[in-house]
């Protein structure tokens, strides 16, 4: 069969997308990693699949696997483009979108500016929610790699994120300690990896090594992990502004068990098919 796709970003964080509510087709995990090669496939940093709901109150189910085929639990960039993605094909009509990952259930609002304003849900600060290996939570923690003491914070976004301050992300160590920690033993479930360079109490610049993918030019819920641990530490305050190298996104978040709020931008990019 030929499959129908779309390619899309979030701010260049970008994915193939998949209708799977008017087409039937089950996708082959090592088609994923093959799809995604930049080279010889359709190039991606994750696959969307926008699936019928398993829960009665969601709109639809929402799978994301990484391009090494991992699937996994939530995609803040990808959820933008999801919203664009079944408002675009009329697979709803609503504008207030509600859809379940294996990461908890988010609501996704397409605003009037383009833009897509979507509840994440309540950040996950508790050891074994992230996983990471921790006696007690703390907003800081240190950990070893190769003998060097490493200072991060932990969050969960439905996805574990690890957030490292660094003074300029021109020169966070993105290539070298990224894969090191998204890898480490005290993440159980391997790790995103965020470097975060604050710039005033309401902007951040922030890079991501992508657990599954590697640096890439946006990613969502590292944003919103390095909101979140960044007002936490009290060096950033709600609204914040996270530059990305792909672009900015705006972050909201009151405090603990508050839903993190993130707006951005999504886009199509071409309309493709493939044989399966
Ligand atoms: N690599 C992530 C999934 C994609 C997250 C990112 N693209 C975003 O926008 O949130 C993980 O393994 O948890």
């Amino acid at each position: 069969m030929l499959l129908r796709f779309w390619k899309m970003h979030g701010l260049g964080n970008d994915f193939m997308v998949i209708d799977l509510v008017t087409q039937r087709a089950r996708i082959p995990s090592q088609k994923i990693s093959q799809w995604a090669n930049r080279n010889t496939g359709i190039g991606f940093d994750q696959l969307l699949l926008v699936e019928p709901p398993s829960h009665p109150d969601m709109d639809f189910r929402y799978r994301i696997f990484n391009a090494d085929g991992s699937e996994v639990e939530n995609c803040g960039n990808g959820a933008r483009c999801f919203a664009r993605f079944v408002v675009d094909n009329h697979l709803t009509t609503k504008r207030d979108i509600r859809v379940e990952t294996a990461g908890g259930p988010m609501t996704l609002h397409l605003a009037d500016d383009q833009r897509v304003r979507v509840d994440m849900g309540p950040p996950r600060l508790t050891p074994d929610e992230i996983p990471f290996v921790a006696e007690v939570e703390a907003t800081q923690y240190e950990v070893d790699v190769d003998g060097e003491r490493v200072s991060l914070s932990a969050v969960s976004m439905g996805n574990p994120h690890a957030v490292v301050l660094v003074d300029s992300v021109d020169h966070a160590p993105v290539a070298t300690l990224g894969p090191k920690l998204e890898a480490h033993e005290r993440f159980p479930n391997r790790v995103n990896v965020g470097f975060l360079e604050v710039v005033s109490t309401h902007k951040a610049r922030l890079r991501v090594f992508e657990r599954g993918v590697g640096e890439t030019r946006a990613c969502g819920t590292g944003a919103c992990a390095a909101a979140v641990a960044g007002i936490q530490q009290g060096l950033l305050e709600s609204p914040v502004d996270i530059t990305l190298p792909g672009g900015t996104l705006t972050l909201e978040w009151d405090g603990h068990q508050q839903s993190v709020i993130m707006t951005g931008p999504a886009e199509r990019v071409f309309e493709g098919r493939i044989p399966l």
